[in-house]
């Protein structure tokens, strides 16, 4: 296994250090150190930050590989800085059995790009009728210890509860997708102003709202732990903070979309822009940064959602909603929070390492500690060619736009993954 010793890079923010890699993990820090058979990486002016940890991806494989799959999102994922994402269950079939949920585990172990951790569904085939087999996933080789029913919302209490009730024996966690579906019927984007004026029916802020508190009611109930997808209303967040100081044990994502895009997209009618939950105001994107400065929002998640061109490149109202997230995420969150690097890697990787329980991920690079981690120069700008994305799929919002930060090297147990801003392999 080649060494690796990366001079002059300022470990999350810190001053400058050199970082040795060897044998998977960091094996020694300080300045002047001196390593004759490792490769010598010059850092300087490089950011090293714990690899980042997506909490919310979808890898569309099994049954929709045309538009990504465990391979591809996990290259893209590399390249965007991560070394582990969570794989959301909706795919075809659903990952709602111990014999999928082993089989995307198997293909993330085979790409051995970023550890891949799958999603077990919360119900059979994400229908929201009866308990999926939360305890056999968990057993399984994949060890899940995350069920969501993400793109549906788990809308029966009932259930809701039973699944938080089951969980809690394993210390599991229920992820959310808070939308009451009899309030969002035909929703096309954001309930407000615009949709007014562009005629489209609206998916109301209340439909998450009134999910997001039944919810932290019934996990304080229980006493379980709940997580929340894609959190995007301001009053979501007075729901939340409300809860956490009442000692729920809840905790939620935002995604890079939701800190930076408003519904006036949709004026466009460029499908791009649909989303699940939609893009909303200006309003709701301050509140958003405010509750992920505060620590009331948990974690920046991508919801990384690839579709194929088919599925994106037609009217509004037959486009599946989602957008593209893993090669873009540390730019945005670069461009909305500023350097700072020790709220960024709050945020994207020790957070949602500990949510998840990500054993060897989330760790600041130290002496001893699994060498997980990436470096971004945060004084180049890029401009967003979707072509030259690894995503299977091109329904990137940010297209043509110069974004700051590009991610220079990605390291998973001291194995490169990205060199020089391209995958290794
Ligand atoms: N976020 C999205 O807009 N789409 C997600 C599922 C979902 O949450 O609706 C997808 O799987 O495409």
């Amino acid at each position: 296994m080649t060494a690796y010793l990366i001079r002059n890079v300022s470990v999350v923010g810190a001053e400058p250090t050199d970082l040795l890699i060897r044998d998977g993990v960091v094996a020694e820090t300080g300045a002047g150190l001196t390593a004759p058979d490792a490769t010598v990486l010059d850092a300087t002016g490089l950011v090293a930050l714990p690899g980042l940890v997506d909490l919310h991806t979808h890898l569309r494989e099994p049954g929709r590989e045309d538009a990504e799959t465990v391979e591809s999102g996990s290259r893209a994922a590399a390249l965007g800085g991560y070394t582990a994402v969570c794989a959301m269950a909706n795919t075809s079939p659903v990952a709602d059995t111990a014999g999928v949920v082993e089989q995307v585990w198997r293909l993330g172990r085979e790409a051995g790009l970023v550890d891949v951790q799958p999603i077990g569904a919360v119900t059979v085939g994400l229908a929201g009728g009866q308990l999926a087999e939360l305890g056999a996933m968990a057993d399984s080789a994949a060890r899940v210890r995350i069920f969501s029913d993400d793109g549906h919302c788990v809308a029966d209490p009932k259930l809701m509860r039973r699944a938080l009730e089951y969980v809690k024996a394993f210390d599991g966690v229920i992820a959310q997708h808070a939308e009451e579906p009899r309030l969002t019927e035909g929703a096309q984007m954001h309930e407000g102003e615009v949709s007014t004026r562009l005629g489209l029916t609206g998916w109301p802020a209340v439909a998450e709202e009134a999910i997001i508190a039944r919810d932290v009611l019934l996990a304080e109930h229980v006493g379980s732990r709940l997580h929340i997808c894609h959190v995007s209303t301001a009053g979501s967040v007075e729901v939340l903070r409300h809860a956490k100081a009442r000692g729920v044990k809840v905790t939620a994502e935002v995604t890079p979309h939701h800190l930076l895009l408003t519904d006036e997209k949709a004026t466009t009618y460029d499908p791009v822009y649909k989303v699940n939950p939609p893009l909303r105001t200006a309003a709701d994107i301050a509140a958003l940064r405010g509750a992920l400065a505060e620590g009331v929002i948990d974690i920046i998640a991508t919801d990384h959602a690839p579709h194929a061109v088919e599925d994106k490149e037609c009217e509004w109202a037959y486009a599946r909603p989602g957008m593209l997230g893993l090669e873009t995420a540390l730019s945005i969150a670069l461009d909305v929070l500023g350097p700072q690097w020790d709220l960024i890697a709050e945020r994207m990787s020790r957070a949602p390492a500990r949510i998840a329980g990500l054993e060897g991920h989330g760790l600041d690079p130290a002496p001893g500690v699994p060498a997980n981690l990436t470096l971004v120069d945060p004084a180049a700008r890029r401009v967003i060619e979707p072509a030259e994305l690894a995503s299977r799929s091109r329904n990137t919002p940010y297209a043509r736009m110069t974004l700051p930060g590009r991610i220079v090297a990605t390291f998973l147990r001291g194995e490169p993954t990205v060199l020089d801003g391209k995958a290794v392999k």
